[in-house]
């Protein structure tokens, strides 16, 4: 595992309309798996997106260690959206083989690396919510791209689905910097190596997880979240005087948040 960021962020404003969701946002990530956590609203999407190339911050920078996703023909950055646009009528390996002829991809091998080989000749239509999940992780992760961003991969599954999901974005992250927002605690705390907290459109605190937990004295993800991001949607029963992480989104100075696996 090298110690260079895959990604860096730095400085990363978007307005919408004149409103800001995200503000001066810094981080980098690396090899491994970062959740990035925060309520409803709290930008998470957007900064998915920006990490993805598919959003165009208002301000700051995006640079990537292997090439950014705009960068040649080579696909180094994997991105599954909130809401995939699979065709219904293909089946799940004509639809990888699409992308998969796009990136020079091995359709099958993804199919297989999310346990979807048995279902490879489904149509897309006849698959459950969570197998079009799976196929998902396995479009981002065509090409081995050296980022893959996952954006909510396990939201409306069951609870094994969760897990499956998860344990796919976690051996995408054995070789590749993941990046995957979550509202599952549970599983961020089993599987994420960093966390980034997103309050109000700032990082509220960041670092590998072993380490936030003990900063914040917390048993796990749900009581370090309950600290740092406060319980409520937007975020606000958290006071704003005592509860900045390492990472409060003060200037521009960026906190490398991955690159440290305790598992
Ligand atoms: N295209 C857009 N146009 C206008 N406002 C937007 C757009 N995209 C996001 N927003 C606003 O930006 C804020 C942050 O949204 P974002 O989807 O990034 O949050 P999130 O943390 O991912 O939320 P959730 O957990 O509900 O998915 C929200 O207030 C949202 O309404």
């Amino acid at each position: 595992m090298s110690d260079e960021p895959s990604a860096t962020v730095t400085g990363i404003t978007r307005t919408y309309g004149g409103v800001p969701v995200l503000t001066d946002v810094s981080l980098s990530v690396g090899t491994g798996v970062t959740a990035v956590i925060g309520p409803n609203g709290s930008g998470k999407s957007t900064l998915l997106g920006v990490l993805a190339g598919a959003v165009d911050p208002t301000a700051g920078s995006v640079r990537y260690r292997h090439g950014g996703p705009r960068e040649g023909g080579d696909k180094r950055v994997g991105y599954l959206p909130q809401r995939v646009p699979f065709r219904d009528d293909l089946t799940a390996r004509e639809t990888l083989g699409f992308y998969a002829a796009l990136v020079d991809g091995d359709a099958d091998a993804a199919l297989a690396a999310v346990g979807l080989a048995d279902a490879a000749d489904k149509r897309v239509g006849a698959l459950s919510g969570g197998m079009r999940r799976l196929l998902g992780i396995a479009q981002a992760t065509l090409g081995d791209p050296a980022v893959v961003v996952l954006d909510e991969p396990t939201s409306g599954l069951d609870p094994e689905m969760r897990e499956r999901a998860f344990r796919a974005a976690a051996r995408a992250g054995d070789d590749a910097a993941v990046v995957v927002s979550s509202h599952d605690l549970d599983l961020v705390d089993a599987h994420a190596d960093a966390v980034v907290v997103l309050r109000r459109g700032e990082v509220a605190a960041a670092g590998p997880r072993e380490r936030l937990l003990a900063e914040h004295d917390a048993a796990d993800v749900g009581e370090l979240y309950r600290a740092v991001a406060g319980g409520s949607a937007d975020g606000r029963g958290v006071d704003d005087e005592g509860s900045e992480g390492d990472a409060s989104g003060e200037g521009s100075e960026t906190v490398h948040v991955a690159g440290v696996s305790d598992r």
